[in-house]
């Protein structure tokens, strides 16, 4: 990856993060990167977000005699997508999806035979090197393949490789994730203005109280129970709000919250 054409189908939200992170943590030189999205704002993003990248109309432009293609348009945009780059791929090829439910079945039934293919589900925050992200090796990726991809991801973030029946599951938990972990932060926000802090002393300090509780789990390797306990004086103020946030229902409604994720990414694959 070092070296090599690196090409995005699709220069999204995603392709702008991952490409992104990727030149700024130097795994991919800006001037190797290519990317080909219909959306000429889409383009422009990409090309002003990524300073020397290159993004253009069409996907074969961006994709012929690249080392590796990034699949990176909306689930239901990979079978077309697939067929333009199809005749730029053989087996020098190595074709990494990030599409949400897309199976490596049909990524390769769409292209030629033997295409080295690597699934994989990232999510935004690889943008700052925060990522958090699962990948699984189709039949004729190499382990050199395999390598390669956890080296990319491993720049941007955390990864690490599972069977395929579980990509759905890593969708609907990290994929999405970030959106879950927003909303928690903006209404604890909410919360402290509520209770009269000014709005951006409260954004700055949920967000933080987020990261830090975060890296707690992290770095210590604690139970989150055992971490809260501490927290958790006895008729203390956490208790009182743990007590409301337990009547509120908030660990049951997370809990469905990642399964309707998990099941609305497998009927994407259907
Ligand atoms: N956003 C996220 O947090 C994550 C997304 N993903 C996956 O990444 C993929 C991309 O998502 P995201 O970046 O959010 O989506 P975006 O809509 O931001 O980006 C996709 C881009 O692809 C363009 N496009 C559509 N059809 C084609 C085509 N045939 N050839 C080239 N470009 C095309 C779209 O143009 P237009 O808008 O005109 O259709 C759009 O600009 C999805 O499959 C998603 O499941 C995975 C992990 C996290
Ligand atoms: O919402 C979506 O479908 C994509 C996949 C994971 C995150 N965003």
């Amino acid at each position: 990856m070092a070296s090599g054409k690196l090409a995005f189908i699709g220069a999204g939200q995603m392709a702008t993060a991952l490409a992104g992170g990727m030149v700024r943590s130097k795994q991919a030189d800006a001037r190797q990167i290519w990317a080909s999205d219909p959306d000429p704002k889409a383009r422009e993003r990409f090309e002003s977000a990524i300073p020397g990248a290159n993004a253009v109309a069409e996907t074969a432009q961006a994709v012929i005699d690249a080392e590796t293609v990034v699949l990176a348009v909306k689930p239901q945009y990979a079978g077309e997508a697939l067929a333009d780059a199809a005749p730029a791929i053989d087996a020098l090829t190595l074709v990494v999806s990030i599409a949400a439910g897309v199976k490596i079945g049909s990524i390769a039934a769409a292209l030629p035979d033997g295409a080295r293919v690597v699934r994989v589900m990232p999510n935004t925050p690889c943008l700052i090197g925060q990522g958090a992200s699962a990948y699984c090796l189709g039949p004729h990726a190499t382990s050199e393949d395999g390598r390669r991809v956890a080296k990319i991801l491993g720049a941007v973030g955390m990864a690490i490789e599972l069977p395929e029946r579980l990509l759905d599951a890593v969708t609907g938990l990290s994929g999405s994730g970030p959106a879950y972990v927003y909303t928690v932060i903006e209404a604890l926000t909410d919360g402290g203005v509520l209770v009269g802090l000014p709005r951006d002393a409260a954004l700055r300090l949920a967000a933080h109280t987020v990261a830090g509780a975060a890296a707690m789990v992290i770095e210590t390797g604690q139970h989150p129970a055992q971490l809260r306990d501490v927290v958790t004086s006895p008729g203390g103020t956490t208790i009182a709000g743990l007590a409301e946030l337990e009547r509120g229902g908030l660990r049951s409604t997370l809990i469905d919250t990642v399964a309707a994720a998990t099941d609305r990414s497998q009927e994407l694959g259907r």
